[in-house]
């Protein structure tokens, strides 16, 4: 297997300030690989204060490993130095942010994002390249220019807004999508929506996402595989199915039954059968 993606026994600690003796191990021994010819939908899963987004930010080389190595398409990320090392990275992994309204400024109308983003990652030289490639990227995710050009980020629902976000990702032809918590702040009604993209884009871009969530629902909904962290630390891996019907840590089992305390029934089953094509 050609690798995307090794995480290699990562880790990350942080010192709790100038006068603390206390260090958080924020992520500890963190073990995976994606592969670069079968495209995923990877989902790491935990509670507030797991070490998910430290991971995440970690594969998008914004926080160093105390421990470890991470190799993106075989090249470790502390290689990244320039401005040019980064702008090459980032053509190939993009993230996506939990709050799409944080994401855009106000003031600004959103489909200058995307144009900004042709013009850095693609090229375009002149204004009518780059709208052709902002309305194929929405097009990839349901939305088209027409719809949002002109818009400012309140004139769209988070939903639309989130999809603007993945476009403005899509943008550069990543390979890799890194999206931290992509739906805790919009909708429950347009969550699946979203989500669901995830495996459109695997299938029909060939896109890896690794899908950052305390939502096990969704996670079983849309992904291939999962990992379930506690306290920094990976509990349980696997295929999602496997792990979210039938978890043997005691913490997924815990995880998933509080799931079903809220909804009454185990939400995977209930979105299986209520599934968007
Ligand atoms: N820059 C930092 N300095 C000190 N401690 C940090 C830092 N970043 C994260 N931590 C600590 O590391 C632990 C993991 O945090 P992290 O944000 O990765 O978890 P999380 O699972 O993403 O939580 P949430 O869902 O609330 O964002 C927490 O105890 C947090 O306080």
């Amino acid at each position: 297997m050609t690798a995307l993606l090794q995480v290699d026994h990562v880790g990350r600690s942080f010192s709790g300030g100038l006068f603390s003796r206390r260090r958080t191990r924020a992520v500890a021994d963190v073990d995976f690989t994606l592969s670069a010819e079968q495209p995923e939908v990877f989902a790491v899963i935990g509670e507030s204060g797991s070490g998910k987004t430290t991971l995440a930010r970690m594969v998008l080389a914004m926080t160093a490993p105390s421990e470890g190595a991470i190799r993106f398409q075989g090249r470790d990320l502390r290689e990244i130095r320039s401005r040019r090392d980064r702008l090459d990275f980032m053509r190939h992994v993009q993230p996506i942010f939990q709050n799409p309204f944080e994401a855009f400024n106000p003031l600004k109308r959103v489909d200058r994002y995307l144009y900004a983003a042709a013009a850095r990652f693609r090229g375009a030289a002149t204004r009518v390249a780059a709208e052709a490639m902002a309305d194929e990227a929405l097009h990839q995710v349901g939305l088209s220019l027409a719809e949002v050009k002109g818009r400012f980020p309140h004139e769209l629902s988070g939903g639309q807004l989130q999809r603007t976000a993945i476009a403005r990702a899509l943008i550069p032809r990543p390979a890799l999508i890194v999206a931290d918590e992509p739906v805790s702040m919009i909708d429950a009604s347009l969550r699946m929506t979203v989500t669901n993209l995830f495996r459109t884009l695997r299938d029909e871009l060939r896109v890896s996402i690794i899908y950052i969530t305390h939502d096990l629902a969704t996670a079983y909904y849309v992904s291939d595989r999962v990992i379930v962290m506690r306290q920094g630390e990976v509990v349980e891996s696997g295929a999602a199915e496997q792990v979210l019907t039938v978890p043997r840590h005691p913490y997924s089992k815990l995880l998933k039954d509080s799931v079903l305390s809220i909804d009454g029934a185990w939400a995977g089953d209930a979105l299986r059968s209520h599934a968007i094509p």
